[in-house]
């Protein structure tokens, strides 16, 4: 088999709230090269990581990992809405290798997915359905979350689990780096969005959903005029971040737990443990080069926004 892997931020401010026209054509550059190099390298299989934001998972039952055996996404803020295709089968066998090698994974023959899966398809592989995809949800904001530790752990098992297949497959990730947009936390909400959060908030009417996404597009407004309006970007953390994934060092991380990195960069950065899952994945494939890496705060995104390439050392460019 053959892996390759590419992480990118993601946000749904896209074409609601912009950055400058140069920031713009930069990372549609960038987008645009990953899309080129996925095409090279053909995937057979793709593995996506994801976080989800309340509109698939709620607290009335909320896994810190979940694999699709089958999943659609709800196409919020614009994004594509439709089923995935899921090789069902495969999900399976993926699921059983996870359990074997300790590390208990939900599954779900019904999941619901958002922006954070359907933005990565659309951008990289052209739609939802172009490559069977076998989606992993990592819980990054229902507290209490799952550590650096557990989510390099469910990467390994999945690498180990692909390693087997005589496949190309292409590792995603979705998701950060530092950001912290207005997601409502359960300690702190009234009785309304609390019930929303346990589950009342699946398949929003369109009002509704109408009304949650123009706060956020507000709250980025609002981020662009007074950056202490949410917590700040943290460029400084992300390039560090980015530096540890380079350099092969992300087991690294298992020392920073989940308080300290809120407080550091925001509370949506756990985001970024899809990022650690797969390039966790690809570095039970053996030993790998990193490459196309793009960094630049951008306000109007709510996100630390971000990209970064790898393949296995020794494997031909695509
Ligand atoms: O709709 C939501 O609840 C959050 C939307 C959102 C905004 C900025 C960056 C993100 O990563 C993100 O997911
Ligand atoms: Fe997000």
């Amino acid at each position: 088999m053959s892996v390759y892997l590419q992480c990118l931020s993601h946000t749904p401010l896209v074409g609601h709230v912009d950055p400058a026209p140069e920031v713009l054509a930069e990372v549609d550059a960038v987008v645009r090269e990953a899309r080129q190099r996925i095409a090279r390298f053909a995937p057979e299989l793709v593995i996506l990581f994801s976080p989800d934001h309340y509109n698939g998972f709620f607290y009335d039952l909320m896994p810190s990992f979940c694999i699709g055996m089958a999943a659609h996404a709800i196409g919020d803020y614009g994004t594509a809405a439709g089923p995935l295709d899921v090789p069902r089968e495969l999900a399976e066998a993926c699921a059983a290798a996870v359990l074997e090698a300790g590390v208990d994974v939900a599954v779900s023959y019904r999941m619901q997915v958002d922006h954070g899966f359907a933005q990565p398809l659309e951008l990289l592989l052209g739609g939802l359905e172009c490559c069977p995809v076998i989606p992993v949800f990592v819980n990054a904001v229902a507290a209490p979350l799952p550590s650096f530790q557990r989510a390099r752990l469910l990467g390994e098992a999945i690498g180990r689990f692909t390693r087997g297949l005589d496949r190309r497959v292409l590792l995603l990730a979705s998701g950060g780096l530092s950001h912290q947009p207005p997601v409502p936390e359960l300690a702190k909400v009234d009785a309304r969005m609390a019930e929303r959060l346990l589950g009342g908030g699946r398949n929003l009417p369109a009002d509704e959903r109408a009304a949650r996404q123009q706060r956020v597009i507000d709250a980025a407004r609002a981020f662009v005029e007074d950056p202490h309006s949410l917590h700040p970007l943290n460029p400084e953390w992300d390039q560090a971040f980015l530096d540890l994934l380079v350099g092969g060092r992300v087991a690294e991380l298992d020392r920073l737990s989940n308080a300290d990195l809120s407080r550091l960069a925001g509370r949506s950065t756990h985001e970024v443990k899809t990022w650690v899952a797969a390039f966790a994945a690809l570095s039970a494939c053996g030993p790998y080069r990193a490459e196309a890496r793009y960094y630049r705060p951008i306000p109007e995104w709510i996100a630390g926004f971000g990209a970064l390439s790898a393949r296995p050392v020794g494997q031909a460019d695509a």
